[in-house]
């Protein structure tokens, strides 16, 4: 079924008769145009119009198969409020900021603004083949700039330029980095997500690498955590403590399989070697044309995993003034379990 179908099925139940798109990855899910942030979408019952301005009417014109209304707000409103007349009016309650709320109230009187929430998780959870195959490919190429650079990630070389690497072979092949690159070496690797610093690395660290590519709007995520020369006794049982979780998590990934229940697999072990409180954050999270979106991969989460889902494995464990490990893989839930995208090799300590 189609992002747009998925959408106007949503409708009934959501207690509206359209929907005003704001939220830039709901956008492009819906239109296929790339710069998102700079328009809309309107659905209705019987139409779907993109919303843009002038500068994007051949962009426009070139990427979307939806029929375009080229102009800028106020204009935008008065023409969309021509289908809105007496209607129920869904927006995303998460992505329209006060003052396009107090834009909508005032140049559509006659329809009734309904707040929904989470819009995202319904239309983009589980991924068409076309976008399973984009971020497929966004994560081959992050495995190949992996393996490029994992060689020059050795002491007396800064952070900094391990992530300038990452970020410049990433560009030459077309794509940008998917986030700021986390490079966290030595005592750094306790902050889970600590961009690249001007530190040098040591002989004797780990080195935390947390990388991903966006390649035609789609995001691929994984991280390594290297050693450089040879840790501590403490960094390396931490090491294989981590290692221990991830692989059990992920081997466990399948279809019907609770989200909360990974994320405890992988807790318990951690805690069974005595690293339940340094497990900072959830078990992983889904990725597509947002880094994290649905499902969410946490102890309180209700989701269940479906086929066609993509989805990170990524526990951690963070002792600060010490240092961290986090190993994550992208995984494709498919119909017989799972398929593990991230190739990039993993140290065996
Ligand atoms: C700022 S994007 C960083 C991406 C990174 N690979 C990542 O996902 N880190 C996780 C530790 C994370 O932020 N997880 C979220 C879902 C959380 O636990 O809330």
């Amino acid at each position: 079924m189609s992002q747009l179908e998925k959408l106007r099925q949503a409708m009934g139940p959501a207690g509206v008769d359209a929907v005003w798109i704001s939220d830039p990855a709901n956008v492009r899910a819906l239109s296929g145009f790339s710069s998102p942030k700079d328009a809309k979408v309107l659905v209705t019952a019987g139409s779907v119009t993109l919303y843009t301005d002038a500068r994007y009417t051949v962009q426009a014109q070139e990427e979307s198969p939806l029929p375009a209304f080229i102009a800028r707000p106020p204009e935008t409103y008065q023409h969309a409020a021509q289908s809105l007349s007496g209607l129920r009016v869904g927006f995303e309650a998460e992505h329209l900021t006060v003052a396009m709320l107090d834009d909508l109230r005032e140049h559509w009187p006659d329809a009734q603004l309904v707040p929904l929430r989470e819009l995202g998780r319904g239309l983009r959870m589980v991924k068409t083949q076309d976008e399973i195959e984009a971020i497929r490919a966004a994560q081959a190429l992050a495995d190949r700039v992996y393996a490029e650079v994992r060689p020059s990630i050795s002491a007396g070389v800064r952070e900094r330029d391990v992530a300038l690497d990452i970020e410049m072979r990433l560009r030459r092949a077309g794509a940008e980095s998917a986030f700021d690159i986390i490079v966290a070496s030595g005592p750094r690797g306790a902050m889970p997500h600590g961009v690249a610093s001007d530190r040098v690395i040591e002989d004797g660290e780990l080195v935390t690498i947390d990388m991903g590519a966006r390649l035609g709007g789609y995001h691929s995520d994984m991280t390594r955590t290297v050693a450089v020369g040879t840790p501590s006794d403490e960094m390396l049982r931490v090491y294989r403590a981590v290692l221990e979780a991830e692989e059990a998590a992920v081997a466990a990934v399948g279809p019907g399989v609770r989200a909360a229940d990974l994320d405890t697999l992988a807790r318990d072990i951690l805690t069974r070697h005595g690293l339940g409180e340094a497990f900072a954050h959830s078990l992983g999270h889904g990725i597509g044309l947002e880094v994290h979106e649905g499902p969410s991969l946490r102890g309180v989460s209700t989701d269940v995993l479906e086929a066609g889902m993509l989805v990170t494995i990524e526990p951690g464990a963070y002792l600060p003034g010490i240092g961290g490990v986090r190993i994550e893989d992208l995984l494709l839930v498919t119909e017989n379990g799972h398929e593990v995208l991230s190739r990039a090799e993993k140290d065996r300590l």
